[in-house]
């Protein structure tokens, strides 16, 4: 008998259908629901990018207007929520108490004890609008408590990438600023069934419940080959420090056989779709703060990245530095991301539990053969 064919780390390997995006890297291009991601991130909101992703198509002014209220109405964070995440040590990764707020939100929803609780659609359509609003008030406290920050309460009046830096940082940023905070989190949105989206859709296919799931999700999005990338990029612009060191900084690097983050995909081998329109971001934000040594620093290693291996950035390498120059730590750069793909994340976990198999490879045994107690 011939031995099966093994897909390491399922390279290659095509296991469901889905309509909600795709990433397609022979035309370079990145679609959510049809939609190219540069025209979203160029036109939309990230309230309309939320919708579409969840609901197939971009939201009427009056669906809009609704789920904004909705959406406002949300954003306050439960006493007992807020007590979690004080239990955790302020040292604690942001990723670690994220993951601990998320879990805590599924123990704290009644209605999953309801008959059909964990599937009803209505019901997880809910969940997912919550855990939407929820997680920039999670996500911004949890920065602020690091800080030793007083907690900032949510502003009716503001949209959600609006409100999110106002919850962070206690006042909103020019305008150029929270363009370039609702395009990063556009682009970070979706993204197919990459490891933490597949990590959610594996959870939801044993009918597990949405908050299992994105707890799940969360904790396969903070591994550095994957949304831990962006935070791992500010840590080695740190250590390079300056343009001028980035060659010498990477050949080291490369000969302690180091994996350069930010660099390389799964997908792409040709580039990110998605990071000449994050540049772009980048790059005004780099003006706006007057800081062309961190662009100089970004290029010079792009640069040197390519002449040495021919591997191109993805995403995370321009958003690391752009969520640095708004102002994040480097420990909220994960989080954002989850605060982002949460959308892709609950999108996926519908789609898995309407037309649902469970998700069970197989695997080649190459342990020690039958043998006997004696
Ligand atoms: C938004 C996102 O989550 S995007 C991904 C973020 N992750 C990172 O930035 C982490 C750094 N990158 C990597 O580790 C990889 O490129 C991954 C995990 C993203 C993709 O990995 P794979 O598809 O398995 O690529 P694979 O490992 O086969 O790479 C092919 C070759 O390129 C090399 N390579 C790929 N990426 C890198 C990198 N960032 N630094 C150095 N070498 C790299 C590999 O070592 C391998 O070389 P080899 O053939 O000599 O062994
Ligand atoms: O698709 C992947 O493997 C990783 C990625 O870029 C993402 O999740 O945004």
């Amino acid at each position: 008998m011939t031995d099966p064919e093994i897909h390491k780390g399922l390279a290659g390997v095509v296991v469901d259908t889905t309509n909600i995006s795709s990433v397609n890297p022979q035309t370079n291009s990145l679609l959510y629901r049809g939609y190219p991601v540069q025209e979203l991130a160029a036109k939309c909101s990230f309230e309309e990018v939320a919708w579409l992703l969840w609901h197939g198509e971009l939201p009427t002014p009056e669906e809009l207007a609704d789920f904004q209220k909705l959406e406002r109405g949300l954003r306050r964070m439960d006493d007992r929520t807020r007590r979690a995440l004080d239990d955790i040590p302020a040292s604690a990764h942001p990723m670690d108490a994220l993951r601990t707020a998320v879990s805590q939100l599924g123990g704290m929803d009644p209605t999953l004890e309801q008959p059909n609780g964990i599937l009803d659609p209505e019901l997880n359509l809910s969940r997912a609008v919550y855990l939407f609003a929820q997680l920039p008030t999670i996500v911004a406290y949890i920065q602020r408590r690091r800080r030793g920050l007083e907690i900032v309460e949510s502003r009716d009046d503001l949209d959600y990438a609006e409100n999110f830096l106002w919850l962070t940082f206690g006042e909103v940023p020019d305008d150029v600023v929270v363009d370039a905070f609702r395009v990063s989190l556009v682009l970070y949105a979706e993204h197919s069934f990459n490891a933490s989206t597949f990590t959610a859709r594996v959870i939801a296919s044993t009918l597990s419940d949405v908050y299992s799931a994105v707890t799940g999700a969360i904790g396969a999005l903070k591994g550095p080959l994957h949304g831990g990338a962006n935070e791992a990029v500010m840590h080695a612009f740190d250590e390079i420090g300056s343009a001028d060191r980035a060659e010498a900084w990477l050949d080291d690097a490369l000969a302690e056989k180091r994996k350069i983050m930010g660099f390389g995909h799964r997908v792409y081998k040709n580039g990110d779709s998605r990071v000449p329109t994050m540049r772009a971001s980048l790059e005004t934000l780099a003006e706006h703060y007057d800081r062309q040594d961190l662009l100089d620093l970004y290029n010079a290693l792009e640069q040197a990245m390519g002449d040495r291996k021919n591997i191109k950035p993805n995403l995370d390498y321009p958003s690391g530095p752009a969520y640095n120059l708004m102002g994040f730590d480097t420990e909220t750069f994960t989080p954002l991301f989850a605060a982002a793909r949460v959308t892709g994340w609950t999108a996926h976990i519908f789609e898995q539990y309407a037309a649902n198999s469970l998700i069970r490879p197989l695997s080649l045994y190459t342990g020690p053969a039958e043998r006997h107690l004696s």
